[in-house]
């Protein structure tokens, strides 16, 4: 005899579509991606449609209130255990409002796939500390969104990768190669959020890759905030006026970390002000204009991505495409594109998957596995389903 979470799991797991809710906040810090997929099948057979989706932007006040513990070695204890609460709480309002809006009852919503908000990475390759393992840690606790949504909530599913010897991203890996992979074409994806990261799809699925490859946004959003007060360089614009900064741009790429092997991972721990500050210290750039600065960091994140592509893949690319709000960055769409003449990039709502939401699917993605799935092995990645069950009652 099951009991009535386990019973309302198995008919879940059993019916032929599932309405599943995605949600992303990223290191950007920018807002929450929701996403509603329409998901059927499973593994390679998966097949999705986006039904909404919105994205519902932090407030000034959540932002800085978060930055207390984002990305920060030392924090108050008590202002963590209130956020994982609050985000929580926050997280399932958002939910409710936008499926008000959309004309959906949360009793036709089978399943949230919950991210949570990533407040510290910390992979051993980077805090560097002897007898500590892989570690990284998600905020937004599932039970909360479960409890006031009324959704069978699964969340926290970086954990599963670092305990079966993953580094707890990226975690695209998975969605990317059910969804993402072409018979014939060798593809990259590329999203540029707070941190790039990639999945190489060579059509041969021999060597599959996924890994961060460096900054994306968070720099470059730093600096527009600090200098010109505007959230982000809307299109690359600023960078556009400013000159590339050459000894600050060989400066900045020559953290170890752009040449350890892949699957490699990272964040705003190290990609951070003070990074920055000591490469230009080392250029004697220092007192740079903003729009150089921002002109060399744009590059620093277009660089990081070149040259991990140009030392690791040595067979054709055919497609590079793109999502991740980077995407709409001119500047380093075209920096890529000189970079790669004969590649044709394009952004991956060109097969079909939305680039603002394309984050957001994979975690609804991941929960549909977790339910009807099995573990895929592919690359040098963990095989396992990921995500804790939050039950509403
Ligand atoms: N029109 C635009 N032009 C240039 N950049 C943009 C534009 N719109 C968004 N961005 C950039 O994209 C960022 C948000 O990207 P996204 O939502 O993909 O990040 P994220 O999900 O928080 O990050 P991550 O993938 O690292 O977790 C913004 O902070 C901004 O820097
Ligand atoms: C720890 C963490 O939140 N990492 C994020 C971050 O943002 C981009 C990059 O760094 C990626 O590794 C990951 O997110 C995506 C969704 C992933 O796991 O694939």
């Amino acid at each position: 005899m099951l009991n009535a979470n386990l019973q309302k799991l198995f008919t879940i797991a059993q019916k032929p579509e599932r309405l599943i809710i995605g949600l992303m906040s990223g290191t950007s810090l920018d807002g929450l991606d929701i996403a509603l997929c329409r998901f059927t099948g499973s593994g390679f057979d998966t097949r999705f449609e986006l039904l909404e989706f919105t994205t519902v932007p932090y407030t000034d006040a959540l932002k800085q209130d978060v930055k207390h513990v984002f990305a920060q070695k030392q924090v108050s204890l008590e202002k963590l255990c209130l956020l994982n609460a609050s985000i929580a709480t926050l997280h399932a309002d958002y939910i409710l409002q936008a499926l008000q809006s959309w004309n959906y009852k949360p009793e036709n919503i089978d399943l949230i796939a919950s991210h949570g908000q990533t407040i510290y990475h910390a992979p051993q390759r980077l805090h560097g500390q002897m007898g500590y393992p892989n570690a990284t840690l998600q905020i937004g606790d599932g039970d909360h969104i479960a409890v006031k949504t009324g959704i069978l909530t699964l969340s926290d599913f970086r954990q599963k990768h670092v305990a079966a010897g993953g580094e707890g991203a990226p975690l695209a890996l998975y969605g990317d190669v059910l969804l993402g992979s072409h018979p014939t074409k060798n593809r990259i994806l590329l999203n540029i959020g707070g941190i790039a990261n990639l999945t190489w799809l060579p059509a041969s699925k021999q060597r599959i890759i996924c890994t961060d490859v460096g900054p994306g946004n968070t720099l470059i959003d730093r600096v527009c905030q600090q200098y010109f007060n505007q959230p982000y360089d809307d299109g690359g614009r600023l960078a556009s006026g400013g000159q590339v900064h050459q000894p600050l741009l060989e400066e900045l790429l020559k953290d170890a970390f752009f040449t350890q092997p892949a699957p490699k991972t990272t964040g705003p721990e190290l990609f951070s002000a003070s990074y920055v500050q000591q490469a230009q210290q080392r250029s004697d750039a220092l007192t740079i204009s903003p729009q150089d600065l921002l002109a060399t960091l744009s590059a620093f994140t277009a660089e990081g991505i070149i040259r991990f592509i140009k030392a690791n893949i040595n067979i054709q690319i055919d497609q590079l495409l793109l999502s991740g709000g980077g995407a709409k960055n001119n500047f380093i769409v075209n920096y890529l594109q000189q970079a790669f003449p004969k590649v044709e990039i394009a952004d991956t709502g060109t097969i079909g998957i939305n680039a603002d939401a394309k984050e957001a699917i994979l975690f609804a993605l991941l929960a549909n596995e977790a339910v009807v799935g099995e573990p895929i092995a592919t690359g040098d990645n963990p095989a396992v389903l990921m995500g804790k069950f939050s039950f509403p009652l």
